[in-house]
């Protein structure tokens, strides 16, 4: 039975929990939250026994095994570094972070304390992008040209501001998710080589941070991804896949796959249209628990594709700062 200790007690652990609770091989012992009322009342929401205002004293306490950082992004670094020196296993929510610099500081951690790690990109997880990853290896689509993705939700009243905005808030789906479709067709190395222009529209407020943005890529292999992304107005996605016999498009949100049916599009350019359907017990965030339970059960400390790899998440956080100060220097 994995024994979970949860940093944050905002909307983002109150999902996780849920997931948490409703696996059998998974209990929560601890939760720490900085304001009193809303520790409590979390706590007496769902049955945690111990409750702590000092994040440090949760990440010490014996009887939590895997820590859940909730915390907002600029605090993953700081939280996921203190986890991984108690030896702590760590699922961690995304972005990575939101800087290269505790990125790297956070890898580098639990490396060195040879801690399982996993970023909450919880989508990955889901089998729905196994079935992705088996359609662009299959050859359907034939050559993998390019790809499209927009994900907007109003969310920037809610979301902290320290978070950086759309680029980490929201972005930071469609760039993995073709990180992921550039390396299963092209390899691990195909989405390290490229050129990108970012455009967006800046907020000063909290923070200065992007709240519409938008990027265009070219991998030197030549393909090319474009993505908008916005937490200002509305509540949409959208993603395909073309490729130079077919194209491959979500009609279920690829970022918040369900427990039930979601679906997928295979358009074919002779004509033929084809609808897959792939059925899940659970939702991702269900599937993120049970990985994070086997995984630790093997004694790995990474947790295998779809879901990120330290390398994938750095990766992927390389190319979010890289649209971020495009979008700045732009501004300036
Ligand atoms: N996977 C998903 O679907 C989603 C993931 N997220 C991710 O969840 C994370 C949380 O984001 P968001 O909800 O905007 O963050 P919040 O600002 O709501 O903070 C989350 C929690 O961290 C606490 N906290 C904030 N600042 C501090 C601090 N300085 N010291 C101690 N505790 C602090 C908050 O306490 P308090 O309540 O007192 O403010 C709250 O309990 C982000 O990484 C975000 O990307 C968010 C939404 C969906
Ligand atoms: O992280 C997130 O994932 C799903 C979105 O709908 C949500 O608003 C966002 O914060």
């Amino acid at each position: 039975m994995l024994r979970w200790g949860i940093l944050g007690t905002s909307f983002i652990s109150d999902t996780v929990v849920k997931s948490i609770l409703a696996s059998p091989g998974s209990r929560i012992t601890a939760v720490f939250g900085r304001n009193e009322t809303r520790l409590d009342a979390f706590a007496a929401k769902y049955n945690i026994a111990t409750k702590y205002q000092d994040l440090e004293a949760l990440i010490d306490d014996a009887e939590v095994d895997v820590v859940y950082v909730g915390l907002p992004s600029h605090m993953h670094s700081s939280a996921v570094i203190a986890a991984a020196k108690r030896g702590k296993a760590i699922l961690s929510e995304k972005s990575l972070a939101t800087t290269m610099e505790d990125s790297h500081a956070m890898i580098a951690a639990v490396k060195e304390a040879n801690v399982f790690f996993l970023e909450g990109l919880m989508y990955l997880s889901h089998p729905l992008m196994e079935k992705v990853a088996s359609i662009a290896r299959s050859g359907v689509l034939g050559t993998i040209k390019g790809m499209s993705g927009y994900y907007a939700a109003n969310i920037w009243k809610k979301a902290n501001p320290l978070g950086m905005g759309t680029i980490y808030n929201l972005g930071c789906y469609p760039v993995s998710l073709v990180h992921f479709i550039m390396e299963t067709a092209f390899g691990p190395e195909a989405f390290e080589k490229r050129q990108l222009t970012g455009m967006g529209n800046l907020s000063n407020e909290g923070s200065l941070h992007a709240r519409d943005a938008s990027l265009n890529v070219r991998f030197d292999n030549g393909v090319l991804a474009t993505i908008q992304s916005t937490d200002s107005f509305g509540n949409d996605f959208s993603f395909s896949i073309q490729g130079d016999k077919g194209v491959l498009r979500f009609k279920t949100n690829p970022w918040l796959p369900l427990a039930g049916d979601n679906i997928i599009e295979i358009k074919t350019y002779g004509g033929a249209t084809e609808e897959i359907v792939v059925s899940a017990q659970m939702d991702a965030f269900g599937h993120q628990v049970k990985r994070v339970e086997d995984c630790i059960a093997q004694g790995l400390k990474e947790a295998p594709r779809p879901s990120p790899s330290w390398t994938n998440s750095v990766s992927i956080m390389d190319l979010l700062t890289s649209w971020e100060n495009d979008i700045k220097k732009r501004a300036n």
